[in-house]
Order: structure tokens, then sequence, then C-alpha cells
């Protein structure tokens, strides 16, 4: 374990190194306080949720993997997810998908109420948690053809705007509980393995659908939709309904958060790219950070170029306001709260590094042409001493420093997840 006096002083060190290129280190520790990772509950099960006990996972994603310990009720995820906030700085939100419910009642989809999520409420209150939500459009004998809101089976369709309209409720109580906006993420999985005849139905199809969920107007204090889309899925793979165009095009028209999911583009593109260009026109983006290997794999994010590329983009472009930030894997070949810690500090490291930029010198450089400079400095600024302000943050947040929180997951996972080894064995 690394001495508090040893992070402090190395602390010190690198402010005057950072100072010495016009960048205050205790107003970038200030700035990253304020940060929110939202943390997706699905990571400590495997998305499975506790609506369908044993109901497979559908809808092209899959997690692979089958690491001993995963939550199986809700009082076990609340635990991990305390284990994991516990080692992650400052304070945050937790994601939850429509079936991660909290009750004895016998309930389905499309008759969640708030209520059944209480106790969820009760808990995000008592750490000073935010709430975000998603309907679960998958893993469900009504999505068994592929296809949900832009199915051309009314019954089936009903079904899901049914669950759309009562989830936007639930996210609705989440924010006005919470005092703070709960954002209601939309994806669905529908899309054909095959060349489709015709693309444009299903799409009218999602979108009267959407139109319907979204009549009734609700108070964006508390909620707000975004809109998921993706390049394809497992099983999806030559058209997919819900198309980054589609719910690019849609959100912009309807007030909404477009989101954008790391691993949803094609393995070449850019995502940072894109926030820049969308933001002149919407409103705000939901960003889901993961990380696509060749496909949308899901896998833990880690500190890579990609990921340095979106966080420092965020900085630079000061849209930290107007995107919310959640993670989005899901791994069980490694432990899951580690999965969960390693992703959140990542992402928040990497957002530290963003700010320890001389920016504004650089926006001038750049509008002065002087292109050698930009490069010389942010080459340099590489190997500036970062860690030793992520470590400082750390100590200041009371979680440990540097790899110190490894030693606290496998403490944990010693005194708690071999009980849930014999009970997963005896169910
Ligand atoms: C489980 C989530 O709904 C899911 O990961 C979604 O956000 C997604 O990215 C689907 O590929
Ligand atoms: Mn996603």
């Amino acid at each position: 374990m690394l001495k508090e006096s040893f992070v402090t002083k190395h602390y010190k060190l690198a402010k005057e190194r950072y100072a010495a290129v016009g960048v205050d280190t205790d107003k970038v520790l200030q700035d990253l306080q304020n940060i929110k990772i939202s943390l997706h509950c699905w990571q400590g099960d495997d998305v499975a949720g506790f609506m369908h006990p044993g109901q497979a996972l559908t809808g092209g994603i899959s997690v692979s993997g089958n690491y001993p310990g995963k939550a199986t009720n809700p009082t076990e995820l609340r635990a991990d997810l305390d284990e994991a906030l516990s080692l992650i700085p400052g304070k945050h939100k937790v994601n939850l998908h429509a079936i991660y419910t909290d009750t004895d009642e016998k309930v389905d989809l499309d008759t969640i109420e708030p209520r059944h999520f209480s106790s969820w409420v009760q808990w995000a209150k008592e750490h000073g948690l935010g709430l975000d939500f998603n309907p679960t459009l998958f893993s469900h004998p009504m999505s068994e053809s592929g296809f949900t809101l832009s199915s051309p089976d009314k019954t089936v369709r009903d079904f899901w705007i049914e669950h759309c309209k009562r989830s936007r409720k639930i996210s609705e109580y989440f924010g006005k509980e919470l005092g703070q906006q709960c954002v209601n993420n939309i994806w669905i999985p529908d899309g054909m393995k095959d060349n489709p005849i015709d693309k444009m139905a299903p799409r009218e199809r999602l979108k009267e659908a959407l139109d319907e969920i979204l009549s009734e107007k609700i108070d964006q204090k508390y909620t707000i939709e975004a809109v998921e889309g993706k390049l394809f899925g497992t099983g999806v793979e030559s058209y997919t309904v819900g198309s980054h165009e589609f719910y690019m095009l849609y959100a912009l028209t309807h007030d909404l958060l477009w989101t954008i999911d790391a691993g949803h583009f094609h393995p070449t593109e850019d995502v940072s790219d894109k926030f820049s260009a969308y933001l002149l026109f919407g409103k705000g983006l939901m960003l889901h950070v993961s990380r696509p290997v060749r496909w949308d794999s899901d896998h833990v994010v880690i500190m890579n170029d990609e990921l340095i590329r979106i966080t420092r983009t965020l900085v630079r472009e000061n849209l930290l306001d107007k995107v919310n930030i959640g993670l989005d894997f899901f791994d069980a070949t490694i432990n899951r709260i580690a999965a969960w810690v390693i992703g959140a500090r990542n992402t928040l490291k990497a957002i530290m590094i963003g700010m320890l930029a001389p920016i504004d010198e650089l926006k001038k450089a750049e509008l002065e042409f002087d292109f050698t400079k930009r490069l010389a400095l942010t080459e340099e600024l590489k190997s500036f001493p970062f860690g030793a302000v992520w470590d400082y943050f750390c100590l200041k947040n009371n979680v440990p420093v540097g790899e110190d929180w490894l030693e606290e997951v496998r403490k944990y996972e010693n005194r708690i997840l071999p009980e849930r080894q014999v009970d997963q064995t005896a169910h």
C-alpha cells in the first residue's frame, strides 16, 4: 500500500510540472469530482435480470465466461454494486434494465410499475446515487420473432409499446424521487439475418410505435428518452431497423438524446468525431462506453486510444454537460466487480487526462496554423505525470490508490462469493 505522504509528495511534483504548461491540477480535480458515470447493473449478473429466472439472453448480444459468484437477486446485486462503488472515486449513477425488478409479485414487462423498483430507489437515496433506466426489449417470448416495436404483428407491437410506456413512468418516478434526471434508453434488437425486400415498412412501424410511446408529455426535468442505434447484432447481420441514421434523426426531431454506443459502429469509425457533428444540432447524447474487439463484443473498457479520443473530445469541446456517460460491457470471464471497477476507473482517469492539457493554448496554436506546436505539445503531454494526479484524486476520495483496490475485491470475493456458489449449485 502506498503511504499517504508518498502520494501527496508525488502530487505536488506533478502539480508543478503541469503548472509549467499552464495547467491547474487542483482545478482539474475539482472538475473531475463533478463527473458522473452511470454504472450498468447488467455487468453484475450477465444481463439475466430477476424477472424471469432461467430465461436465455437473446437479442443478438451475448456474454462469454462463467466466473463464479454472479448476483442472483437484487440484494446480492446491490451488495456487489456497493463494493464496486466503494472502489471508484466520486458520486455516480446506476443504470437499471426493466428486468431488474425487486418484488415477490408475478409481474411481466407489460405490467411493471414504479413500486416494483422502490427498493432500488431506497438504496439509491441512501447512497446519494442517481438512477438511469432501460426498457428491456429482448430475452422474452414476445421478442422471439426477432421483432419488437417494428413487428408486423400488432399484438407484439402493442405489448412492447405498453412496456415502453411503463418504463417512462418508472424513469419519471426515479427522477422525481432522486432529484436528478433519469435517462430512459431505448434499444431494440429488431433486424434481419438476410437481405430484406422492404426496409422502409419496419422503420415506419418503429417510428409510429415511438410516437405512440412518447405521446404523453413527461417533464424532462425528471426523465428524458435516449434512442440507441446499432450497425448490426448477431443474427441480424443484413438489416437493423433501428440504425444510427434512423435514431439520430428521430432524436433530433423529437428533442431527445441520441445514444452513441462505442461498440455499435464499424470498427474503423472514430465515434468521438460524431459528438460535435450531432451536438451542433441536437439536445444531447447518451454515451455507452464500451470496447468492441473486431465487433460489438462488449469487452471491459481499457485505457486505449479509442477511450482517450472519446474523453479528450468531451473535454476539449466542452461537451461534458451535454453528454451522459454510461458504461456498457458484459464480461463473465473475470470477476464481475473488478470489471465494473476497471471500466469506471479507466473512464474517469481518461477524462482526467483530457482535462490535464493547456486546451486554450492548443486551440490558439491551431487557429494560428501552428500545427508544429500543436503536435509537439500533445506528444509531450503523453509522458506527463498524470498517474500522480489520479492517485491523489483517489486518496482525496477515500478509495484505494493504484492496484490496492484489487486486494479489496479479492477479500470480498473470498468472503461473499463462495456462499453464492453453494446456492447456485443447490438451485
Ligand atoms: C443490455 C443493453 O441494453 C445493451 O447493451 C444495449 O445498450 C446495447 O448496446 C445492445 O447492443
Ligand atoms: Mn449500448
